[in-house]
């Protein structure tokens, strides 16, 4: 199965509500004149809570060729859970996407396995795609973990799920030690570890599942290296930060297609 490749910008804590219905419009602009083709690449903004319903605004107002969705979600499904935002909430706002378990998250909130499941979980029921993100720190990287570590999150994060929703779901693999460092990681660590990813949901969930997954990268993706990493079998696009944030950078990212080629 062709699987459409996916690139989605993590906007982290930035931009006002304002200044995101700016950055949409350019970046909507941008794609356009330069004749995006979305079948080739299907392009996502995953704003701050409070710029959702802007965004929405916009890009359904407008029809703009752009998926939106969130950074987060509550395990729970409602009630006195003090600065929480539903997976209701965001499915009522028609967030087609939701990120959960980034390292942000488990770093500063102390995310752990188990609540990356309960999110992963909650975000499905409301038919949300979770983007789970998995990763190793630069200790296991070093150790030459990084395989085993990041498997066991990914097991840790599916787990109970069915094939069928196991199917539905985006994995994000992202070494923590390439976040903003400008540290990509090579080609063929990126590969090494979502064909690692790929091997395990066939072994949990079928060859067809597995076989169905985006497998994202992440971690410094740039215009000037996203090529090499797309040309990875196992690599199905990308979650992107900084660089999600300048319309040229994250456009030429979309359009990584059109690159003059690898090699
Ligand atoms: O969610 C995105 C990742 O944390 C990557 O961020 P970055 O592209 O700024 O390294």
């Amino acid at each position: 199965m062709a699987r459409t490749p996916l690139m989605a910008g993590n906007w982290k804590m930035n931009l006002t509500h304002v200044e995101a219905v700016g950055l949409v419009q350019k970046l909507a602009w941008t794609l356009s004149d330069k004749k995006h083709d979305s079948g080739r690449c299907e392009v996502v903004v995953l704003p701050p809570f409070t710029d959702i319903r802007s965004v929405q605004t916009l890009i359904e107002g407008d029809r703009l060729e752009l998926g939106f969705g969130a950074q987060d979600l509550s395990p729970h499904d409602k009630g006195a859970y003090t600065g929480d935002v539903s997976a209701e909430m965001l499915a009522k706002l028609n967030c087609r996407y939701v990120t959960v378990g980034h390292s942000e998250r488990r770093t500063y909130h102390a995310e752990d396995d188990a609540l990356v499941n309960a999110k992963t979980k909650q975000a499905l029921a409301h038919r949300i795609t979770p983007i789970v993100c998995v990763g190793e720190g630069l200790d296991v990287r070093q150790a030459g973990n990084q395989v085993e570590y990041t498997l066991a999150q990914v097991r840790a994060a599916l787990d109970g799920l069915s094939a069928e929703q196991a199917a539905s779901v985006v994995i994000a693999y992202e070494p923590v030690w390439a976040i903003g460092t400008g540290e990509v990681a090579t080609p063929a660590d990126a590969q090494e570890v979502c064909g690692a990813i790929r091997g395990l949901l066939a072994e949990a969930f079928g060859a067809d599942v597995a076989d169905r997954v985006r497998i994202l990268y992440g971690g410094s993706v740039k215009s000037n290296n996203v090529a090499q990493i797309m040309d990875q079998p196992d690599v199905d696009g990308c979650l992107v930060g900084g660089a999600s944030l300048q319309i040229d950078e994250f456009s030429a990212i979309a359009r990584f297609y059109a690159l003059p080629a690898v090699g």
